[in-house]
């Protein structure tokens, strides 16, 4: 992975996954399987990151970590990904029918899975790609998760800003200072403009930072 924020940036990023010391904004963080399968992401706090200017440690005690959550309808996530070595109780959301007869596949993942202590919730027959609010509710009932970071991919945070304000409290965009690729995040059906509210800009070395909020 070819990393695109500089190290101030990537701090302000450690500060928001941070649970419970400095500030609570998550109680899970999600990615698609795109991210998962690309980028094989850790998704946790790392205390040796997380250092004021004056390099004190900003945390006095172990971190409280949000709990990666991924959406992956046919669990193809690898028992060996960090985010299930990191033994921080990862959540897959999938919808596969177990009665389907391609399953067997599907079931020995699921199995294989659960033997390394990840929790399947399996939304049954239900696409992952129209349902998000139900998936929302899903992740609130089942396990508590009532606040949520939506890391990427490009493909899971589109599915989120098309919902709007309905799904999304606070927009953080880093920009950094260079161009990439040519696949971008939508935000609609691309016919009609999208203003933000209320956005304040601040500067992380080289990047600058965007949070608004969405209609
Ligand atoms: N610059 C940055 O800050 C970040 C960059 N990235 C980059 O993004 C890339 C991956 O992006 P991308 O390929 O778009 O993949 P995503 O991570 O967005 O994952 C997309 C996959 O998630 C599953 N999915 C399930 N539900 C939904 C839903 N409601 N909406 C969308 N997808 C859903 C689908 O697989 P299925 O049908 O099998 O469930 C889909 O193919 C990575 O290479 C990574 O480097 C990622 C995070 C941050
Ligand atoms: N490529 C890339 N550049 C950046 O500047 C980013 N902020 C990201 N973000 C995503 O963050 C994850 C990094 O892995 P860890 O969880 O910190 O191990 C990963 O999912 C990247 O896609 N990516």
């Amino acid at each position: 992975m070819h990393w695109l924020c500089g190290q101030f940036t990537a701090l302000e990023t450690q500060r928001n996954r941070e649970h419970g010391t400095v500030v609570h904004l998550c109680d899970g963080i999600l990615v698609g399987s795109g991210t998962l399968v690309n980028d094989n992401p850790r998704l946790n706090v790392r205390p040796e990151l997380l250092v004021s200017s004056d390099s004190t440690a900003v945390l006095s005690s172990a971190p409280s970590h949000p709990r990666p959550i991924i959406l992956d309808s046919n669990l193809r996530t690898p028992p060996t990904a960090n985010i299930v070595l990191l033994k921080n109780r990862p959540i897959i959301v999938c919808s596969f029918n177990p009665s389907s007869t391609h399953s067997s596949d599907i079931l020995k993942r699921q199995s294989d899975l659960e033997a390394v202590g990840v929790q399947i919730l399996n939304l049954e027959g239900v696409s992952l790609h129209d349902n998000i609010p139900r998936i929302l509710t899903a992740l609130k009932s089942v396990y508590n998760i009532n606040s949520l970071m939506i890391e990427g991919g490009s493909r899971v945070i589109s599915s989120f800003l098309t919902l709007g304000s309905n799904a999304v409290d606070l927009l953080v965009v880093t920009v950094a200072p260079m161009f990439v690729g040519i696949n971008g995040v939508k935000a609609n059906d691309g016919n009609s403009i999208v203003n933000l509210s209320d956005p304040t800009y601040k500067q992380f070395g080289r990047d600058m930072v965007l949070v608004s909020k969405l209609p």
